[in-house]
């Protein structure tokens, strides 16, 4: 577990980078902006401050055993080359050991939201994803797809809105079974649209 959020040395770099670039850090309207700043990395960097796999420590158990997913899940989070924020929906699905144990739906965006919130790469992010819930609940598959954009390629750099980054982290059956795969996927991406 990091430490705490130092607000006071994030607030005194914010106006360091706002006298660099030109401004007045001492105008009216930036007075705030350090401690604001300050606010809001701790926030969407909140997810260092905890685990996120603890999430998946309340499980019940169901007699279900075909594939569970929560697709949709919005998340956002910041790229750790360019701290710009990347954002889009993540897409989490599982086949529960037979007789196994279950999470609460919830707790599946809990874990995206724990590890999005923190300086990133969408890789990391979603393989992040697919080990905590294989180690956690020892399913018999488990598949991991997030659709992000990220805007340090939109509003920066190469400058391409609307391109759209699409990674994948399979575990079990859906990385070794291709049909099983190819199941999984088709509910994910297209199921309901
Ligand atoms: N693989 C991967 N790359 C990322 C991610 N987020 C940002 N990047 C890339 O990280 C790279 C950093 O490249 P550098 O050449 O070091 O930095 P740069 O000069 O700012 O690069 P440009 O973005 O091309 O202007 C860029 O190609 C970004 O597109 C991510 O989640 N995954
Ligand atoms: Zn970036």
């Amino acid at each position: 577990m990091s430490k705490e959020v130092d607000h006071e040395r994030i607030a005194k770099a914010v106006k360091e980078i706002l006298a660099a670039i030109g401004e007045d850090p001492d105008r009216d309207g930036l007075l705030d902006t350090p401690k604001r700043v300050a606010r809001y990395f701790a926030e969407v960097c909140g997810g260092l401050q905890e685990e996120p796999a603890e999430h998946l420590n309340k499980t019940f158990e169901v007699d279900h055993d075909e594939i569970i997913i929560v697709r949709d899940i919005t998340f956002y989070s910041i790229c750790e080359h360019h701290l710009v924020p990347f954002f889009g929906r993540a897409h989490v699905g599982y086949l529960p050991e037979a007789n196994g144990r279950i999470t609460g739906l919830s707790k599946l965006a809990r874990l995206v939201d724990g590890y999005a919130k923190r300086p990133q790469v969408q890789e990391r992010l979603t393989s992040q994803i697919a080990d905590a819930i294989e180690d956690k609940l020892s399913p018999r598959g488990v598949a991991v797809v997030l659709e992000a954009q990220h805007m340090c390629m939109s509003m920066r750099g190469i400058k391409k809105p609307g391109s759209e980054t699409v990674t994948s982290s399979m575990r079990g059956l859906f990385r070794e079974n291709a049909s099983s795969r190819q199941e999984v996927l088709q509910l994910i991406l297209q199921g309901g649209r």
